[in-house]
């Protein structure tokens, strides 16, 4: 019999490799036989290196040129960190699977000598071009002086002493992933810092009609954290055009139920707008969208609206 092989699709930072060689390994242990080959991408997102993503705007920075070589043939699945991967894809392809998520907490790599950043001095200066990032920062510590820092994870560590800054924000998926755990001076909870939708979870992304590779990878989907992140998904679908605006959600399944909690703020930190549900894991869609709606009638369209400068969010009741 012919061997089989399947192609992942991938981008070439060091975090995505790892991830690619992760679900390339695991794939390898549950397939004796199975060859599985790498190929890397190079994405609109790793091209534009310089501008805050939130001004590049636009869905799907890092996944559009993987999904097009899927299309054509190229290969069979791409592997994303579920962060990255928009709420809508092409004619053909989905996201088949969500893998157990990996610590979805944000961190800070402090200046030597601090233990925490609350003990940072006034007007401390904080490394992250995330606009989510900075609003939670910014709502605890409005003296803050938010820095726009790009590049892969090893760049942004670097940048704490390249542009003495005293703190740099990133994942804790990607610190541990690529070893850089030793590096974390704090772990922020994620009532401090609402995670970004999706962190820490990876998304396989397939052909739909390709049933053959489809059946080897669906022992990647973890139920829970897929229940989790579809709920946080719909939160974020919701208030669309988002990438503009601090949103955060995050949700986790325990003894059986999802606490699904949702923000949307300023950049300023100053407006910040929270709601947290419990429900049943299988509603996590439908919750996460009313989740969204009361997050709107609070305030948010008027947060949303006027980031567009039009009026996208009808929101009736904004003033009661
Ligand atoms: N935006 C880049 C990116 N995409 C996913 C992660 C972290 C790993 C993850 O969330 O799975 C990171 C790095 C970071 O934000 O520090």
């Amino acid at each position: 019999m012919e061997k089989m092989t399947l192609r992942i699709g991938t981008r070439a930072s060091q975090l995505a490799l790892w991830q690619a060689n992760w679900v390339k390994s695991e794939l390898e242990k549950k397939h004796p036989g199975l060859e599985v080959t790498l190929t890397k991408i190079k994405t609109q997102g790793d091209k534009i290196l310089d501008v805050p993503l939130a001004m590049v705007g636009g869905k799907g920075l890092f996944v559009k040129e993987i999904e097009e070589a899927m299309l054509r043939g190229e290969i069979d699945i791409a592997v994303h960190s579920m962060k990255d991967v928009p709420t809508f894809f092409p004619e053909g392809l989905a996201l088949r699977c969500i893998t157990e998520r990996e610590d979805p907490r944000d961190i800070v790599v402090l200046r030597p000598g601090f233990k925490s950043f609350r003990d940072l001095p006034q007007g401390a200066r904080i490394g992250t071009s995330s606009l989510r990032r900075k609003a939670m920062l910014l709502h605890l510590r409005p003296d803050f002086q938010m820095v726009d820092i790009r590049g892969n994870v090893e760049t942004r560590i670097r940048k704490l002493t390249e542009d003495n800054l005293d703190a740099v924000v990133l994942a804790a998926a990607g610190m541990h992933r690529l070893g850089f755990t030793g590096q974390i001076g704090e772990y922020l909870p994620t009532d401090v810092s609402l995670p970004a939708i999706g962190q820490g979870a990876l998304g396989i992304e397939s052909r739909i009609a390709d049933t053959e590779v489809n059946a080897l990878i669906d022992f990647f989907n973890h139920p829970e954290t897929a229940a989790a992140v579809k709920g946080e998904r719909a939160v974020l679908r919701r208030l669309e055009g988002g990438c503009q605006v601090p949103i955060g959600a995050y949700g986790e399944v325990k003894d059986g139920q999802l606490t699904l909690t949702g923000v949307v703020a300023s950049v300023d930190g100053a407006r910040f707008l929270k709601k947290t549900v419990v429900c049943k894991p299988e509603d996590s869609e439908k919750v996460g969208i009313s989740l969204a709606d009361d997050l709107i009638i609070q305030g948010a369209g008027k947060i949303l609206n006027e980031v567009y400068k039009h009026e996208t969010f009808n929101v009736g009741r904004e003033d009661v």
